[in-house]
């Protein structure tokens, strides 16, 4: 469905600290510094996947974006959407992508949305029924209800969130690009997205690649992440097999029926961190040691009545990386 190869962008560097003079200097002669936004980033995200695609700030994500759909051409290197190119088949692919940008609306701000849905609906050639059926879908499943007849300058972010993303289904495309949806917004607004794009993607198909800086975004919505940094992708694949990549300590809490007996002499696979009568707490490498395995030895130290495992937390794991 997504398709990268070797994608490129460069730009034409200038520092803050460049003179004019520099500047035109550099200008006259055609020598520039070039900065590296993205360097040879391949991946594919198959139909229904739903990607996050995670990074530190100015690590490439938006320029990678722009990429795939289409604003901006690449420095070299390939990308296919559909199967397709958004370049030289700009038609195809922009009726097979929506894209949500959380810090751009592309609704007229001091229109209703239903007024930016009707221009939209014009721009996509929709024709009215249908655009009036699919309005009836999103507005059941977005809540737009009295949004649709607000100014949208007049919506709080979370409202505008849900109208933005029914401006980029109007046309329902089968690709979803939301970059940053739920930047700025509460805890509650924030779980409506949420719960939004897990339907987008679970109930009708949607396959979604996601640019956040909220690792519960990810940590909830996303099998699959890919990371980049300094341009390069650094890693694609789960978050378990991230985390298990870093190699930050796994806790295994086991509660015993009676009694725990620790040998005097052990020799473990993970370190003790707390213990009680009855209760002992471990921390381990999931890299080098399974859980099954560590369990298995402690279950020489008495009869295991429960077991709690707490993998590292996502946003450790990302720190950690960076
Ligand atoms: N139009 C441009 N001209 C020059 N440099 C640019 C341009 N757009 C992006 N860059 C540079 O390319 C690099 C990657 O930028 P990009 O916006 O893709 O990062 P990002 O990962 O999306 O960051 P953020 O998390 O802040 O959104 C940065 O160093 C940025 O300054």
């Amino acid at each position: 469905m997504i398709e990268a190869k070797l994608l490129t962008k460069s730009f034409r560097a200038t520092s803050p600290g460049d003179s004019r003079w520099q500047r035109f200097k550099s200008f006259v002669r055609g020598r520039h510094r070039t900065k590296m936004a993205v360097q040879d980033v391949s991946f594919f995200v198959g139909k229904g996947e739903f990607v996050g695609y995670i990074g530190p700030i100015g690590a490439g994500k938006s320029t990678t974006i722009k990429m795939l759909a289409g604003i901006l051409h690449p420095t070299s290197g390939e990308v296919r959407i559909a199967g397709r190119s958004p370049h030289h088949s700009r038609r195809h692919v922009v009726r097979k992508l929506g894209v949500v940008f959380g810090q751009r609306s592309q609704l007229w701000w001091d229109l209703p949305a239903k007024d930016s849905y009707d221009i939209l609906a014009a721009m996509y050639g929709i024709e009215r029924r249908q655009k009036e059926r699919t309005l009836e879908q999103l507005g059941e499943l977005l809540q737009l209800g009295e949004l649709l007849d607000t100014p949208v300058r007049k919506l709080s972010l979370g409202q505008r969130m849900r109208a933005d993303l029914a401006a980029a289904m109007l046309h329902d495309p089968d690709i979803l690009f939301l970059d940053e949806p739920t930047i700025g917004l509460d805890v509650i607004a924030k779980k409506t997205i949420r719960t939004l794009l897990k339907s987008l993607n679970h109930d009708f198909g949607k396959t979604i690649l996601l640019t956040t800086h909220d690792m519960d975004d990810i940590e909830q919505l996303c099998p699959r992440v890919l990371v980049i940094n300094h341009g390069r992708l650094a890693y694609d694949g789960s978050i378990d097999g991230l985390r298990e990549r870093i190699g930050l300590p796994t806790m295994i809490k086991v509660s015993f029926t009676g009694t725990v007996h620790i040998p005097r002499e052990w020799s473990g696979s993970f370190q003790i961190v707390e213990r009680s009568a009855n209760t002992v707490t471990v921390q381990c490498n999931r890299r080098t040691v399974p859980v099954m395995q560590a369990l298995r030895q402690l279950e020489q130290w008495g009869g295991i009545a429960d077991v709690h495992v707490e993998e590292p937390v996502f946003e450790e794991v990302i720190r950690h990386i960076f």
